[in-house]
């Protein structure tokens, strides 16, 4: 495979030659660095297909690539990424982004079909392209740590995600987390029936929150979001950081500096309390995620890669899908009527807490949720780096090319969802066989294959037991226009949510003491910062 140069006079400074080692190429180039590409024959039809340079898509420019469409005149001028997408699909069900400021070609395939074909042939080793600014942080800032799962590649990711897989995907593991995660549940419902009117605004909110029991954990969930919008603003928006330190790279680096060290401190504390158990504790003691990474792994160091990637990776994804099926159960009122009244038959003591058996029988909630993230998938598209030569659509896709699941288009189009534009939670029922998808590979929430997301447990149960609280508790309203959307990294609301919240009725006799928020008209939820910050003691509560 032939890689373009980075040109000379660049690569003397000091950041690119960092970058030059860590196998990133300042280039805009047709194809994504890969270490391990499969040698192995070419498709049979690959010599009748199409060239890739012929794949259509907006014109690429020497030197700036794609950047020129961006500009005034531009055909993406002052475009939105969620809209983006849409209108790349518009050029073919394969269409090329070319490659812009050191960023390889970006090839969208907007069939599930081909996505089939791309993630059928991704290897043991899949690669997805992490983000440069995390990779160079690692490779160069903190040499003494593993890299961390999101963005290592092969042998070493395979080896760090098999211990890993062991602790995180293990039902018995997850299991011994529904208690602590309905106790931060319920923590986040009483704060909500405890905010009254007046703690709305921005500082209020921060009012509230002071009695919050861990600040280092609040530095640690406010600097994983300074970190979560960094890398939004290094690598997704144009930016010079690979060239110069900019103020984003330096906000970037002094968090990652903060959430590493404080995940350190914690690590060790991990180590001392497993040195100190006494042996007859040692058999029958449950064992939190952190503790079971360093039993399996014995290394501290890959504890605080794996933290690191929970801070990053869990927080704002978990709380953001929460605040979107808020948003669409809020909106549609006959769907919350149908989820209150199975939730009021599986749990009619919502003072208890809730159990893994009664999640489990809550099959209309999970619908809900599934349905919120078809309709607002927040990982609007996934990529992965070719490890061999495909044929795809009739176009050659070599190996080591981006191809990346535009799942934001696909999970809104009729082709592939009847009545898309609708919210429709039974469409994942029985019930609703006639609405289901017409391929597997349109929705993948989660990815597919070795590299899915390792958290995906720990999101689901999150998710369940909070929004089950949430509604088994409250009455949710929304008494304005729709809510913008907005990408950033994840797909989030534009602007905080602002939900009518009232006590359900049937609730009055079993909390009379509490504050009735159904006379709290127009009471405001900055919910995604709630619930950044509820998400965050989950992650306490998991000990990393
Ligand atoms: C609803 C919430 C979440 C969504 C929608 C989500 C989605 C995803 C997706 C699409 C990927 C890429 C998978 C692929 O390439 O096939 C991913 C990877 C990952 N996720 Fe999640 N995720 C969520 C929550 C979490 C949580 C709670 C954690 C940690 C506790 C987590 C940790 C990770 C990690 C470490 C990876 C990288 C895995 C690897 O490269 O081996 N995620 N996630």
């Amino acid at each position: 495979m032939i890689l373009q140069r980075t040109p000379q006079f660049l690569c003397r400074l000091p950041r690119l030659q960092h970058l030059q080692q860590a196998h990133l190429r300042c280039r805009s180039t047709t194809h994504a660095d890969v270490q391990h590409v499969e040698t192995v024959t070419k498709p049979a039809d690959w010599d009748s297909a199409k060239p890739y340079s012929e794949i259509p898509g907006p014109k690429s420019y020497p030197l700036v690539g794609g950047l020129r469409s961006f500009l005034p005149g531009g055909e993406f001028y002052k475009v939105k990424l969620e809209e983006l997408f849409k209108k790349m699909t518009d050029f073919g069900t394969v269409a090329k982004m070319p490659g812009i400021m050191g960023r390889p070609d970006m090839v969208l395939l907007g069939d599930p079909k081909l996505i089939e074909i791309a993630f059928r042939n991704e290897g043991p080793w899949p690669i997805r392209r992490g983000a440069d600014c995390l990779k160079y942080y690692f490779e160069n800032l903190r040499k003494g740590l593993p890299q961390s799962l999101v963005i290592s590649q092969g042998k070493e990711w395979q080896d760090f995600r098999t211990a890993v897989n062991q602790v995180m995907m293990q039902p018995r593991n997850i299991k011994q987390y529904v208690e602590p995660i309905d106790n931060v549940s319920q923590e986040f419902i009483d704060r909500m029936r405890r905010i009254p009117i007046t703690l709305v605004a921005l500082d209020a909110k921060l009012g509230c929150l002071k009695d919050v029991p861990n600040p280092e954990g609040m530095k640690m969930v406010e600097n994983a979001h300074i970190v979560f919008d960094s890398l939004y603003r290094l690598d997704v928006l144009p930016s010079p950081w690979k060239w110069i330190s900019t103020p984003a790279w330096r906000r970037f680096e002094k968090s990652m500096n903060t959430i590493t060290e404080i995940s350190t401190q914690y690590v060790k504390e991990g180590m001392e309390r497993l040195k100190s158990l006494p042996t007859t504790e040692i058999k029958d003691r449950n064992y939190s995620v952190l503790e079971n990474l360093l039993i399996k792994t014995g290394d501290p160091d890959r504890a605080v890669a794996m933290a690191l990637d929970m801070l990053l990776a869990g927080i704002d994804t978990t709380s953001t899908v929460v605040s979107t099926v808020l948003y669409q159960v809020a909106t549609h009122p006959d769907k919350q009527k149908r989820l209150q009244e199975e939730l009021d038959k599986v749990i009619p003591d919502p003072s208890k807490p809730i159990t893994k058996a009664q999640l489990e029988e809550l099959k209309y909630m999970r619908a809900c949720i599934k349905e919120t993230m078809r309709v607002m998938p927040i990982i609007i598209g996934n990529s992965r780096t070719t490890i061999k030569d495909l044929v795809l659509d009739g176009y050659q896709i070599p190996a080591g090319t981006m191809v990346n699941t535009p799942n934001i288009v696909l999970c809104t189009d009729n082709a592939y969802f009847p009545r898309a534009n609708e919210f429709l939670p039974e469409r994942w029922l029985p019930e609703g066989a006639d609405l289901k998808a017409t391929h597997p590979f349109t929705f993948l929430p989660f990815g597919f294959g070795p590299r899915m997301c390792v958290g995906r447990r720990f999101a689901d149960l999150e998710i369940e037991t909070i929004v089950a609280k949430i509604f088994r508790n409250f009455k949710l309203e929304w008494n304005h226009p729709p809510a913008a959307v907005e990408f950033k990294i994840v797909l989030v609301f534009a602007d905080p949510l602002r939900f009518k919240v009232t006590d359900r009725p049937n609730l009055d006799t079993l909390f009379p003491h509490k504050i009735k928020t159904s006379r709290i008209l127009g009471f405001l939820v900055a919910a995604l910062d709630l619930l950044k910050r509820y998400m965050l003691f989950s992650a306490l509560s998991m000990d990393i």
